[in-house]
């Protein structure tokens, strides 16, 4: 099994033609390469933690105009640094400060010694602090460089602010929030709003990270964007940026057979509403024609809730490989409803000998639940012509050793997952990330919370299925669908239900 993601450069210049400095996440590795080049570029880093700690100061002051004192809690690396920075330019400004500092400050080396000098007054000790009505605390304990679970002291204090309803105003992540993950190491502060720099990190976009991280701001500190854009990996945030050069071209000679045709297949009479939501979904997401392929005995249930999506009768194998010598049919979603494991398999193996385009959900994942290797066997090779759909629990079954190893982002995981199942993979969530075989990944975060509801999923694969039909390739059509999928959550509005969504797929946006 490769594993091993090896992305090729041409993948930068992939990137290139989408760059928008905005939409880069940069794991705290990439940083790291970062702060190289900017320093061999002849950047000076203590200008940079200069411009971070002022920047959180002007965020400070602009949002607790009232507070009756900042509180700065400054940490044994650069991200202390901006802490004292910070402190220096709030008292500066005439606000009255504390900063109280983990660890012995004079053991700070580098630019946060330097912030310390400039700084000038002698921190309290971490413990010694006592919140009180009207503080505001802004927290630079750790950003990117945590790399253990916070130390006891930390986790003291991140409580008795809790306790004491403090607001916190996090520098680069919350304490306690791991940068490349998101997830919390052992406690975390949970911040009003979080001032970050140059791009977003994993943190800032992953759960809990995200909710934790409150309202991101990100400060430009003067890295040039040219430097971002060489060494940043493969991540990007999912915005149309990413994808608009592979939006279908709508002209007006577009013929509904150019548009394609998408196939989704229906599950028995009594599991018939979830392809019937994905075929709503995929006719109104573009798809020329859409047909719900039908097992006999649901053929009445369908046909009496069908309009606009046609219907066929495909009950078995023999059936379906007629109907694939239709070379006008590009596209097929299997495992919305669709219930019969033996037949779901025998299905994405026939779609995937004649070349076709599959988007793989629901019960069609679960059905290769014991040889996830045969599925991914039938698609390697050539252009990725598979999409899967899974959420957590559907993950787990085809990539159970992903799904178990805690040292992993969902980022990693849906990387990996990609890379061996030769798939673009849609790892779903309130922070959705889609991946690609190549290595590419992009993170959802234009859901609405109320867009997890029963048959939301269906929708999403109806809409990759249109996208697919109409000739995107796996990743932009995976990625574009979920950004339009998350619109349309948006456009419904509260209190939606999932036969609310394809009404509300809005159109591309304007390019
Ligand atoms: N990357 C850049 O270009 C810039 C980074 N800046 C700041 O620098 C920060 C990163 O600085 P560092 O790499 O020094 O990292 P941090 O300041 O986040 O923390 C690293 C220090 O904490 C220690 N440590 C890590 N986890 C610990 C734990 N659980 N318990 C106790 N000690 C622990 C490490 O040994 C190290 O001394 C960023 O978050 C940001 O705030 C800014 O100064 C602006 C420029
Ligand atoms: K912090």
């Amino acid at each position: 099994m490769a594993d091993d993601l090896a992305p090729a450069a041409s993948l930068q210049a992939w990137w290139g033609m989408h760059q928008e400095i905005d939409t880069l996440i940069i794991t705290p590795r990439d940083m790291g390469r970062i702060d190289a080049a900017a320093a061999a570029s002849g950047l000076a880093s203590y200008g940079l933690m200069e411009r971070a700690g002022q920047a959180v100061a002007a965020a400070a002051l602009r949002r607790f105009p009232g507070a009756h004192r900042f509180v700065v809690l400054c940490g044994p690396g650069n991200n202390g640094g901006d802490g004292y920075v910070a402190a220096r330019a709030l008292e500066a400004a005439g606000a009255e400060v504390a900063v109280h500092a983990l660890g012995d400050p004079s053991a700070l080396r580098g630019d946060a010694a330097i912030a310390l000098r400039h700084f000038g007054g002698a921190p309290r000790a971490l413990a010694e602090y006592g919140p009180r009505p009207g503080d505001v605390v802004v927290d630079a304990l750790f950003g990117a460089g945590l790399s253990r679970d916070l130390p006891d002291e930390a986790v003291q204090v991140v409580e008795a602010v809790r306790r004491h309803a403090l607001p916190v105003l996090a520098v680069d992540l919350p304490s306690g929030i791991d940068g490349r993950t998101g997830e919390v190491r052992g406690a975390a502060f949970e911040a009003v709003a979080t001032v970050t720099f140059m791009c977003r990190k994993p943190g800032h976009l992953l759960l809990p990270g995200r909710t934790l991280s409150g309202d991101v701001e990100v400060f430009d500190i003067g890295i040039p964007g040219r430097i971002l854009a060489v060494h940043a990996g493969h991540v990007r945030v999912n915005t149309p940026y990413v994808w608009r050069l592979a939006e279908p071209q709508q002209t007006g000679a577009t013929h509904k057979y150019v548009r394609g045709h998408l196939a989704v297949f229906s599950g028995p009479a009594t599991a018939t509403g979830a392809a019937r939501l994905s075929a709503a979904a995929g006719l109104r997401a573009g798809a020329g024609l859409v047909t719900v392929l039908s097992p006999t005995d649901a053929l009445f249930a369908n046909a009496a809730r069908l309009t606009g999506v046609m219907l066929k009768d495909v009950d078995g194998e023999a059936d379906l490989a007629a109907l694939l010598e239709d070379e006008r049919l590009k596209t097929f979603v299997l495992g919305p409803g669709f219930g019969d494991a033996g037949r779901a398999r025998a299905y994405a193996g026939l779609i995937a000998a004649k070349g076709r385009r599959l988007v793989l959900d629901a019960d069609g994942i679960s059905a290769f639940r014991d040889t996830p290797d045969a599925l991914f066997g039938l698609f390697a090779g050539g252009d990725t012509r598979l999409v899967l759909t899974p959420h957590d629990g559907e993950f787990a079954r085809l990539f159970p050793d992903l799904a178990g190893d805690g040292t992993l982002s969902k980022i990693d995981r849906a990387q990996k997952a990609a890379a061996r199942s030769h798939a673009a993979v849609i790892l779903k969530g309130a922070d959705t990330v889609i991946a690609a075989p190549d290595g590419r990944a992009l993170v959802n975060e234009n859901a609405p919370p109320w867009l997890a509801t029963a048959g939301s999923g269906d929708v999403l694969a109806g809409i990759v299925g249109a996208h697919l039909t109409q000739g995107m390739p796996a990743f932009e059509a995976a990625a574009s669908a979920v950004w339009r999928h998350g619109e349309a959550g948006s456009i419904a509005g509260k209190g939606l239900t999932a036969e609310d969504l394809p009404e509300a797929i809005p159109p591309w946006p304007a390019a």
